[in-house]
């Protein structure tokens, strides 16, 4: 059978991954998906580059809607990233009957609504395996392994940079700059990576994911976003001191008043699997009612092991194409017609446990004060610990774990606390999970 024809947008760090991984396995990858699948046209910006990845072997042109127009080519993969022209060039690539293929969450999780229904409406695929946790085959296991189940919580390392640069500080003592230019070295960071620093490349995944998991649209706007800028050395430590790890946590979980989507700096219990996550690994914790708790671990970000996932969506579209529409996977999981619209829940009403630290004059009746106002909120306190301050030291920290209650309850009292003469500094407030 003629080898099905696949025309590349972008061949930067994924899209040359793409190119290599899928010559070099071409054998495998044909007995797999039962024709060849060939990269006939490339597409990018930077034609010298462009053509000195791809060789001979296929036309390399720099205008990406030239692949679009070529009739020739049944699957556009989308690997340019963004909101702008990537979500045009999806469209239109829709528009002109070609399945797509894209490793662009940023794209998906705020246009993804409209950009499956397009799909959905022309009887074409877009696959995203790539867009969430990289070569971690996730999308599947969520949309196709775990479709038995209701799902209830989703909670995953989800950014590589961030967990890199976590890993090198707190294992190197390095600085935060030095490993960030690292993992923009190494191909991890987003082209601006504020979206890694700041939680909302991983704001993006979760939201895919919570889409996928509870048959609810992609809501990107609703999702708390919260990154790594503002975590301090000193939390690590008193962390370490308690059993735990910081770690940038993608949290999705269904309660009854509706769904939390959050993305923020986490305590979660050190002995727990995914606490020694290291690197730029990921690693996405689903707990679901028949089969319990799953983890899923692998690389996250760079550019053969986000290829793969790219080159996997590529074989199941070969194999399911002819397939009749109605008969394919929903792109979200759920059938258009069967998605729900539980809300998702403002900040105020998600509920978690807390990690306070506050630096407070060392004086008697100081720590009564304090766990009066959480009392009096009904915060109760599951440890108390006070580091000892040095000879004439007027202040010290004072660092408090509560037991989980409502966000909106702990932003009452942390005004209240914060307004105490005795309380030096602003207070950090980390949430915990016990991820169990
Ligand atoms: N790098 C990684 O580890 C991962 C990246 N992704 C996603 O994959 C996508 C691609 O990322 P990278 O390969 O890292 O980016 P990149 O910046 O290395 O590559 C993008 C390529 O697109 C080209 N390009 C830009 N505008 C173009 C246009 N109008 N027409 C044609 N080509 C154009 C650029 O010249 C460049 O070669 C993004 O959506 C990113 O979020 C997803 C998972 C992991
Ligand atoms: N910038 C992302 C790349 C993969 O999605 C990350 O660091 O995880
Ligand atoms: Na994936």
């Amino acid at each position: 059978m003629k080898a099905i024809k696949v025309g590349l947008l972008g061949i930067g760090t994924v899209g040359s991954g793409t190119f290599q991984v899928l010559r070099r396995n071409q054998e495998e990858i044909r007995g797999r998906a039962g024709r060849g699948i060939e990269i006939a046209m490339v597409a990018d910006l930077d034609l010298a580059r462009a053509k000195s990845i791809a060789g001979d072997a296929c036309e390399v042109v720099d205008d990406a809607r030239k692949v679009i127009a070529n009739p020739e080519i049944d699957i556009v993969v989308e690997l340019i990233g963004g909101y702008g022209v990537a979500k045009t060039l999806v469209l239109e690539a829709i528009a002109a009957g070609k399945h797509v293929v894209t490793a662009n969450k940023a794209l998906l999780a705020v246009h993804g609504t409209e950009i499956f229904a397009a799909a959905h409406a022309k009887g074409v695929i877009v696959a995203f395996e790539a867009a969430v946790a990289g070569g971690i085959p996730i999308i599947k296991a969520l949309r196709e392994g775990l479709t038995a189940n209701r799902i209830e919580w989703i909670a995953g390392i989800i950014n590589g940079t961030t967990n890199f640069i976590l890993s090198e500080m707190r294992s190197k003592g390095l600085d935060f700059g030095v490993v960030l230019k690292e993992a923009q070295r190494l191909g991890y960071a987003e082209a601006d990576p504020t979206f890694d620093i700041e939680g909302v490349d991983a704001a993006h995944k979760a939201t895919i994911m919570s889409a996928i998991a509870f048959g609810i649209p992609v809501q990107f706007d609703k999702a708390h976003v919260e990154g790594i800028t503002k975590l301090q050395a000193a939390d690590i430590k008193y962390a370490e001191q308690l059993g735990y790890r910081i770690k940038l946590l993608g949290i999705a979980r269904r309660r009854e008043a509706g769904i939390e989507l959050r993305v923020h700096p986490t305590l979660i219990p050190a002995q727990r699997l995914i606490a020694n996550v290291e690197g730029a690994m990921n690693a996405v914790l689903v707990q679901a009612d028949a089969v319990g708790t799953t983890l899923y671990y692998g690389k996250g970000a760079g550019s053969e092991p986000t290829a793969s996932a790219v080159v996997a969506d590529l074989v199941d579209i070969t194999r399911l194409h002819t397939a009749d529409p109605e008969h394919r996977v929903p792109h979200l999981a759920f059938r258009p017609d069967a998605m729900s619209d539980t809300p998702i829940l403002p900040m105020a009403q998600v509920a978690t446990s807390f990690y306070l630290r506050l630096v407070v004059a060392d004086q008697a009746g100081v720590l009564s004060r304090i766990t009066t106002i959480l009392a009096e909120h009904d915060i109760s306190i599951d440890a108390v610990l006070q580091r000892e301050s040095g000879e004439g030291e007027k202040q010290t920290d004072l660092i408090i774990l509560t037991h989980e209650t409502l966000e909106g309850r702990m932003d009452k009292a942390l005004t209240q606390m914060q307004a105490l003469e005795t309380v030096l500094a602003p207070i950090v407030r980390i949430r915990k999970e016990e991820l169990a």
